[in-house]
């Protein structure tokens, strides 16, 4: 069993430590201004010093939630795509949650540093790795997106050394942390005019005022 939190009592995957769930819209990476309905896990063992979600990783804070409920909420709006985020989602068996999802004919997109195994079904992965627990090499293949938070200016040869365990295909983003973000974007500006292979996120929805 794993430490995060009791396993028991979350009836493999029938049950999940919800911190919140809201519709909203996408504010990072490849689906950036697309409307979609946020599933917010709780618990992460990666502890990222500017984790801007650091309320979420204890997950004794957050009551197993039926999943059948969190389904309902999600299907109560107009919303056709899910992001499944965290916390650390793939600490939990997501199998039960996407299917169900899915059998809603909805999308699932999933956020994820990709240091635990994969489980569920995702339409669209986003691996944002992270240094001090770098990711399994099964989430190298499996993410649509590759999205590397910079705070600094050594993190884009780390962000390189990611890019080269991608697929062709996934998707090259850097995404300035929040709290340094004005004093990096030159940096960011002129090191994608000079690699075009990667494209620049912003957290769109911090200058939205939304969720
Ligand atoms: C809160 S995390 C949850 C999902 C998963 N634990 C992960 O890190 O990918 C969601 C996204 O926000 C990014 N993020 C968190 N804090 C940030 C910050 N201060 N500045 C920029 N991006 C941040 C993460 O890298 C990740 O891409
Ligand atoms: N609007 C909005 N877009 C997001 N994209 C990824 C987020 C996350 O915290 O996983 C996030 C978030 O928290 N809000
Ligand atoms: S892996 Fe994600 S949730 Fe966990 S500390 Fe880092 S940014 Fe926060
Ligand atoms: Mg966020």
């Amino acid at each position: 069993m794993k430490e995060a939190t009791n396993y028991d009592l979350l009836d493999g995957g029938r049950k999940l430590p919800l911190v919140e769930d809201f519709y909203t819209i996408q504010g990072e990476g490849f689906h950036t201004g697309k409307p979609a309905y946020f599933i917010r896990l709780g618990g992460c063992d990666v502890g990222c010093r500017w984790c801007d979600a650091k309320y979420t990783w204890n997950p004794k804070l957050y009551p197993p939630t039926d999943i059948s409920e969190v389904v309902r909420r999600a299907t109560s709006c107009q919303a056709q795509a899910i992001v499944i985020t965290g916390g650390e989602p793939l600490l939990y068996p997501l199998g039960p949650l996407t299917s169900a999802l899915k059998g809603h004919g909805l999308k699932i997109f999933l956020e994820t540093s990709g240091s635990h195994p994969f489980s569920g079904y995702f339409d669209w992965v986003c691996l944002s790795p992270k240094r001090q627990q770098p990711p399994l090499p099964e989430a190298f293949w499996r993410a649509h997106e590759l999205k590397v938070i910079v705070e600094r200016e050594a993190d884009l040869q780390w962000a390189e050394r990611n890019a080269e365990q991608v697929g062709r295909e996934c998707k090259l983003f850097l995404q300035p942390e929040w709290s340094v973000s004005e004093e990096i974007m030159p940096l960011l500006v002129e090191y994608v005019k000079a690699h075009p292979a990667w494209n620049i996120s912003i957290q769109t929805h911090k200058y939205m005022h939304i969720p």
